[in-house]
């Protein structure tokens, strides 16, 4: 790729990606159609090495979807191309009181086992002179759990994307979720689920804080 593309998609994504995400130095050389070649020709060998026969007909096909998956959807976030574009709007109606997104649909992967974490983020902010779409909060959680992740790294991500988008810090996010690496394998704990939270601006205040909490805590 040329430099000066790369350093646009770098930039594009600067809040939120370095130092965060351990990116190596090539890594935006390949593009897409390279890494699935070459992801597809490296889970070939991991299946083989497991003694899975790839002629048959129901495997032969799954390093390339697996490869594809991997580009394309679980991992697409590791691409600043699939930043969402975010709509702000004049905040003509003076809304100043919290809005919360909340109970958006998560499911990153863990980056110490691939397996995936599985769970909900709950996302205010206190609008100023501008208020943003909706969507665009989903869509920058999206965003950030389509990267091999950390629970808490995935948290503080969310979290700076939208105060960037934002261009203030009155942001609060919580993700509570399931590790399939705690669930289904080691500690096999069915039960337990991990919270984190990221509070900055007004959210440190405690009355701000509470009434966001009573607000997630609420069903519908
Ligand atoms: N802090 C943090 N740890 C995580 C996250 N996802 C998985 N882990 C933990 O990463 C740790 C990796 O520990 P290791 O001892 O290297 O791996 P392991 O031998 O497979 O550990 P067990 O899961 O205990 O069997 C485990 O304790 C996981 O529970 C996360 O989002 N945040
Ligand atoms: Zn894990």
């Amino acid at each position: 790729m040329e430099p000066h593309i790369m350093e646009a998609l770098i930039n594009r994504d600067a809040e939120t990606f370095f130092p965060d995400t351990p990116l190596r130095p090539d890594a935006f050389e390949k593009n897409d159609a390279e890494k699935i070649r070459d992801i597809e020709y490296h889970f070939a060998q991991i299946l083989q090495t497991l003694g899975l026969d790839l002629n048959d007909d129901s495997l032969s096909g799954t390093p390339a979807r697996v490869a594809k998956m991997f580009v394309k959807e679980l991992f697409s976030g590791l691409n600043p191309v699939s930043k969402p574009r975010i709509s702000l709007f004049e905040n003509k109606y003076g809304y100043h009181r919290m809005l919360i997104e909340k109970d958006i649909t998560l499911y990153s992967c863990c980056e110490h086992h691939f397996v995936p974490i599985i769970g909900k983020a709950h996302v205010a902010y206190i609008p100023a002179t501008q208020v943003i779409g909706l969507s665009k909060i989903n869509r920058l959680v999206q965003y950030y759990a389509k990267r091999p992740q950390v629970q808490e790294r995935l948290t503080i991500q969310i979290a700076n994307g939208l105060k960037a988008a934002l261009g203030h810090n009155d942001v609060a996010v919580i993700v509570d979720a399931d590790h399939l690496c705690v669930a289904a394998r080691g500690i096999k704990d069915v039960q337990s689920s991990t919270v984190t939270s990221s509070y900055s601006g007004k959210f440190q205040n405690e009355n701000t804080r509470a009434e966001f909490l009573a607000f997630v805590r609420t069903g519908k």
